[in-house]
């Protein structure tokens, strides 16, 4: 309670910050590498509005894959008994992704709940030519996890078993259809935490986690799933089971192979099961959310931040005015805070909470004084700090709400990543309905997503090649954190050189020869 205390001497003092713990309810640029501003062939994809879409994330003709038989049915019914789906209804929503963006037409869903299960699905899919879909919780946002044609879905969905915890090392061995926030809750029990936490964390598995290399919200603390994970089992194409469900926080001998299937969206294997490694459950959380006036005070503010909390930081993460409006127009949330054209969201997590409530104390007072920060206030609450997170954390469902959106998962230097809202802001004009800027400064990572009544090839075409060409510019990442799927494939190239994009064909040929697993995503379509 003390540092409600020292925040309402605060308050008083510079008259700006309500700290409470009641929360109230023209350009052209031509890249240098990369020829894929159109793929070769532009096709019609059947989407979830029966539109066609003539863009380079369309889809490409259907490859020459097997088509599924009586017979290759009564296989899977007799290997995965009540677990071979053929029922349309059950299917409808295994074959839409969450955005309702993209839609399949596949008319088989495989539940199986063990890796030797998995295995042989695939075995005999490889032998039979079957292209193969695997799906988590089908939260992706760039179309990965839904078939585009007749593809299989394989759905980790029983595979939700926890297999091993070592309260000593924190390391978790899991399946991989084991859901985030259910693994949140199991460690929490006992007193560990999990070293992703996402908006999505109630329906994602965290074996699509680990396939899209999922960021979140801890990465500025924690690190990304490339650091976390230990091990791995993967079950590749022709069925061979992988084991590299190591649970050793150090082993170099050779190459590290579980890193292949690390953000390849089941493009290269089937992640079966994952060994990670969890920090203990912070003693202390504090989160703040504060109002900036500008971007530059916003990154000031960051650069106070990291000097202030130093060890404590665990998320700084941001939203603009925009993401607000949308927050309390279709989610009636309530602003907490007085309007900024930014807001922060700081969480601080340590081990002692007077040495935390000293450190976050005196950074407030640090940037409430100097102007950086406009007000602000702060949650020490779990129901509190909950509804602090939320402004943060349902901006994507609020934009569902909005129209149809366009979406940009970019990483740049952070002094550059706002500039590209800004930028967009000004040539879509009214074209657009609503252009917004939010995500993980900390990272470096910027959502930018443009919404419009309805789906607009035109306005479409004001948006692509211009962000990606613009992203390249600065050397940025096109995905950041969101992956490529089918939606992102072709455009690999304003973020990748050509030599590496062959290589990474050359893997999946010698992974996956006949090409069954996820086709038509992640690797751009002049290399499969
Ligand atoms: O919807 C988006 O564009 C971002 C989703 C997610 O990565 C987030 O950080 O909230
Ligand atoms: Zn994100």
């Amino acid at each position: 309670m003390a540092i409600f205390e020292r925040f309402t001497r605060l308050k008083s003092a510079s008259r700006f910050l309500q700290y409470t713990t009641a929360l109230c309810p023209a350009h052209s640029w031509a890249p240098t590498r990369g020829p894929l501003l159109r793929p070769a062939g532009w096709i019609q994809h059947r989407c979830v509005h029966g539109e066609r879409s003539e863009a380079s994330s369309a889809a490409p003709p259907r490859r020459p894959f097997s088509q599924v038989t009586p017979a290759d049915l009564d296989f899977f019914r007799q290997l995965l008994p009540g677990r071979a789906i053929t029922d349309p209804d059950v299917l409808e929503s295994s074959n839409v992704d969450w955005l309702k963006s993209v839609k399949g037409n596949s008319e088989v869903l495989l539940r199986p709940k063990t890796t030797d299960e998995v295995s042989r699905i695939l075995s005999y899919c490889n032998q039979r030519n079957l292209a193969v879909s695997p799906q988590g919780g089908n939260t992706g946002l760039v179309g990965g996890s839904v078939p585009v044609f007749d593809e299989i879905i394989l759905s980790t969905a029983l595979m939700n078993q926890i297999l091993t915890f070592d309260s000593i090392s924190g390391i978790l061995t899991c399946q991989a259809g084991c859901v985030l926030e259910s693994l949140s809750q199991y460690l929490e029990e006992q007193d560990f935490i999990m070293p992703l936490d996402l908006g999505a964390k109630g329906s994602c598995h965290i074996g699509g986690n680990v396939s899209t290399n999922a960021g979140g919200l801890r990465l500025l603390r924690y690190g990304s799933l490339r650091g976390t994970v230990l091990g791995l089992e993967v079950v590749l194409a022709d069925g061979r089971v992988l084991n590299c469900l190591a649970t050793l926080r150090k082993d170099n001998t050779g190459y590290d192979l579980k890193q292949l299937f690390i953000g390849s969206e089941g493009t290269l294997g089937v992640i079966t099961a994952v060994s990670i490694l969890c920090p203990r459950k912070p003693k202390s959380v504090n989160v703040a959310f504060l109002g900036c006036s500008s971007f530059q005070n916003l990154l000031e503010t960051f650069q106070a931040c990291r000097g202030m909390l130093g060890e404590i930081l665990s998320a700084f993460e941001f939203l603009d005015a925009s993401c607000m409006n949308l927050l309390e127009k279709h989610l009636k949330l309530t602003n907490p805070i007085t309007e900024s054209p930014f807001y922060i969201v700081i969480e601080t997590a340590g081990s002692n909470a007077a040495h935390d409530e000293e450190k976050l104390h005196n950074f407030l007072e640090k940037v409430m004084t100097s102007s950086l920060v406009t007000d602000g206030t702060v949650a020490t609450e779990e129901a509190k700090i909950k509804a602090l997170w939320s402004m943060r954390e349902r901006i994507t469902e609020a934009l569902r709400h909005d129209g149809y959106t366009y979406k940009y998962d970019i990483s740049l230097s952070v002094e550059k990543i706002y500039d590209l809202v800004t930028h967009m802001r000004e040539r879509l004009g009214d074209r657009a309905q609503n252009v917004v800027g939010y995500g993980h400064i900390g990272d470096g990572n910027l959502h930018l997503n443009i919404t419009s009544p309805s789906k607009d090839p035109a306005l479409l075409a004001a948006i692509e090649p211009y962000v990606y060409e613009w992203t390249s510019q600065y050397q940025g990442s096109i995905s950041a954190e969101h992956g490529l799927g089918l939606k992102k494939r072709n455009y690999i190239y304003y973020s990748k050189t050509p030599e590496a994009v062959t290589l990474m064909g050359n893997i999946k040929a010698m992974l996956d020869p006949k090409g069954i697993l996820n086709p038509y995503k992640t690797l751009p379509d002049d290399i499969c």
